[in-house]
């Protein structure tokens, strides 16, 4: 069976992303593995909707530049579509095609009301000076205005963006509307009706997944080591919470370097640093040596924690990790040659669309408290995340068990059979 999607390869706009044909490789083998209709496997690789915006931004030096933003919604079948923003030099329609369809999965095993969507820009955040990032977040709300709503595609942060630009487009739309409207977005600051907990949400989900995959080992947290790469939102607040759990982290990177310290990196005093730093990089941190970049995924560790970019590991690297558990916060950081190689060793995999599905759980909570207009507090939104995770969790080791299935098939398994359901109980295929 093809891993192409349906219809003529040369005009079909998302096959030129090697993200979006993984997408579809990964859907191709689950879809053999539970003998899905073809013709639903078709429609489920093919989103629902797709946008393509031109947005013009006039920049500080008084120049307009033009940039192009997508927003893909995969599927609407449970609910509104749900996924985040990214703003990336190289983003394009294919790859956000891909990320709107794990979101669909994603949303199947959390068994959360939504399809799945996602958004991006191209666009390095790291060159917009002054009121730029502003101006194009409010452009493209504008832009994608007739797509969006809060019973229709809610957005959140993904990479390069953050509360501040969930904000923009809470207010861009709001203005629009007549009336304020926080369940438009979620991942906003909690003062215009954010979910507190949100911020850690994804970072904190990785480490229950982790500790479980420990738990389901045999390895005391405090023996652990980790490499982690991405210092962002997820990979930043997973540091954090690794080593409240005792576990050492030996190794960081992000884009502009790689860094390790066998004894431990100092975690609260690489955050200041960072933090102080204009380009907020760990890069030149004191507190541990430099490495280059390629070694920083195959440094020997208990849990490997790639936390920013997809397809980073590769036929080439495979065989060369060194870790027990392979934790995947970003979405799609293992591309399928890998996978085969990686599925013949004793890695345990922890997939992408279970790893870090803790972030759209509590945008869930966010959407459901802003249309309730009750808040939850921290205590409440924590323990719920961690019930929701453990199940899921565990769902996804039954579906192995069961099916004798590695985690990633079982937990695609899980995520494509809830929307085939649900398309298939409504009828046609929605
Ligand atoms: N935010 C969320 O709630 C969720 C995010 N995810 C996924 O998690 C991943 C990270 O997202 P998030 O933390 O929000 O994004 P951020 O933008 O906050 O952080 C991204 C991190 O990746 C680093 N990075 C970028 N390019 C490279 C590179 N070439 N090599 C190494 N590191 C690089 C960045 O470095 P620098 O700062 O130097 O540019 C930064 O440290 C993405 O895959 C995202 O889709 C998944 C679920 C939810
Ligand atoms: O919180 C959300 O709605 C989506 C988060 C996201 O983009 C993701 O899980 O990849």
């Amino acid at each position: 069976m093809s891993a192409m999607p349906p219809g003529n390869p040369a005009s079909n706009p998302f096959v030129t992303s090697p993200t979006y044909l993984m997408a579809c490789q990964q859907l191709r083998n689950v879809a053999r593995a539970i003998s899905l209709d073809p013709g639903l496997t078709d429609r489920l690789m093919t989103p629902k909707r797709s946008q393509v915006v031109a947005i013009p931004v006039r920049m500080e030096d008084g120049r307009t530049e033009t940039f192009v933003g997508y927003r893909v919604q995969h599927s609407l079948t449970s609910g509104p579509s749900k996924g985040g923003l990214r703003y990336a030099k190289n983003v394009d329609l294919g790859e956000v095609a891909a990320l709107a369809m794990w979101m669909s999965w994603k949303c199947g095993i959390m068994n959360l009301p939504f399809g799945g969507a996602k958004g991006g820009i191209a666009v390095d955040p790291a060159e917009l000076k002054g009121g730029e990032k502003e101006r194009l977040t409010r452009r493209f709300t504008d832009e994608i205005q007739n797509i969006i709503g809060p019973r229709v595609d809610v957005m959140a942060p993904d990479m390069g963006t953050d509360e501040q630009t969930m904000a923009w487009i809470y207010d861009t739309y709001s203005m629009k509307v007549g009336y304020a409207c926080p369940e438009i977005v979620t991942g906003k600051p909690v003062e215009l009706g954010g979910c507190v907990g949100r911020k850690e949400a994804t970072g904190r989900g990785v480490v229950y997944c982790i500790t479980e995959a420990f738990n389901e080992l045999d390895i005391r947290p405090e023996t652990a080591t980790a490499v982690v790469q991405g210092f962002g939102n997820v990979g930043s607040v997973t540091c954090e919470e690794l080593v409240k759990l005792g576990v050492k982290v030996v190794a960081v990177g992000d884009r502009y370097g790689s860094i390790r310290n066998a004894r431990g990196i100092d975690i609260p005093q690489l955050l200041n640093y960072a933090a102080r730093n204009p380009r907020k990089t760990i890069v030149g941190f004191p507190g541990a040596e430099a490495i280059p970049d390629a070694e920083l995924l195959t440094t020997p560790c208990t849990v490997l924690v790639p936390a920013a970019l997809e397809r980073v590991i590769t036929a080439e690297n495979a065989g060369q990790l060194r870790c027990r558990v392979l934790a995947e916060a970003a979405n799609g950081p293992t591309d399928p040659e890998a996978d085969a190689i990686i599925s013949n060793s004793d890695i345990f995999v922890i997939p992408d669309i279970l790893c870090n599905a803790g972030g759209v759980t509590v945008s869930y909570f966010e959407w459901v408290q802003d249309l309730a207009q009750f808040m939850w507090d921290e205590e409440e939104v924590n323990s719920q995340l961690k019930k929701q995770m453990l199940r899921a969790f565990h769902r996804v080791r039954a579906e192995a068990k069961a099916r004798n299935f590695g985690n990633r098939l079982a937990a695609l398994s899980l995520g494509v059979q809830k929307v085939a359901t649900e398309k298939q109980k409504r009828g046609l295929y929605p």
